[in-house]
């Protein structure tokens, strides 16, 4: 059974066709990289997957996900701790996901005073701690630095280890998968 299925989607953004005819499938323990120049739709894909973005045609049906994009959605008065269990189905996996972000540190911090770096690997703890089987995740290496590239690609393991699947737009190449590959092209 797959966990997002995209068939002949189209999308219309910014007074343009961005993509069309797209088809894509991913599976449980499957990994695809969404690759291509700025402004070609990577994004806008990541969030037609998300049902954030109705496409122009097609259809998109996909289980329950988490997106993590530039966007931390995360409170930024809070400490990341209670910020991140706003999100957390059980409250008692966040201390586990900041572990696996190399976050525990910062746990009573205001969010509102993180780093880019930090912001990146927060939004990466309130997905691994979503319980979603689908991750979509936008240049999720974006501001990161190498021991927190390492801790994305052990996550990413443990995701598809655990019968999870992801979609991810990069600009660069990732670890922790056997990544397939789909190019958006101008
Ligand atoms: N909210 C929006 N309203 C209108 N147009 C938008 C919106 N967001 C993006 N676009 C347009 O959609 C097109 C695709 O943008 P998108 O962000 O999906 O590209 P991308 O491939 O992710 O780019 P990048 O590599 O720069 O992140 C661009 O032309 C952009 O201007």
């Amino acid at each position: 059974m797959s966990l997002l299925a995209l068939r002949d989607v189209a999308c219309w953004r910014g007074g343009r066709l961005l993509f069309e005819s797209l088809n894509l499938t991913l599976a449980a323990g499957e990994a695809m990289l969404v690759t291509g120049p700025n402004g070609t739709g990577k994004s806008s894909l990541l969030r037609v997957a998300a049902g954030l973005l109705r496409p122009l045609a097609g259809t998109v049906e996909a289980a329950p996900c988490a997106l993590a994009d530039e966007r931390p959605a995360l409170d930024p008065e809070l400490g990341l701790a209670k910020a991140l269990a706003f999100w957390a189905p059980r409250s008692g996996d966040v201390p586990a996901a900041l572990e696996a972000t190399g976050l525990a540190a910062l746990a009573d911090v205001p969010v509102r005073l993180f780093s880019t770096g930090q912001l990146r690997r927060a939004s990466l703890a309130r997905v691994a701690l979503s319980g979603a089987p689908l991750w979509l995740l936008d240049e999720p290496a974006n501001g990161l630095d190498t021991g927190s590239l390492d801790l994305l690609a052990e996550l990413i393991v443990r995701h598809l280890d655990n019968g999870g699947a992801l979609l991810a737009a990069s600009h660069q190449p990732l670890s922790g998968a056997a990544w397939r590959t789909l190019e958006l092209a101008q």
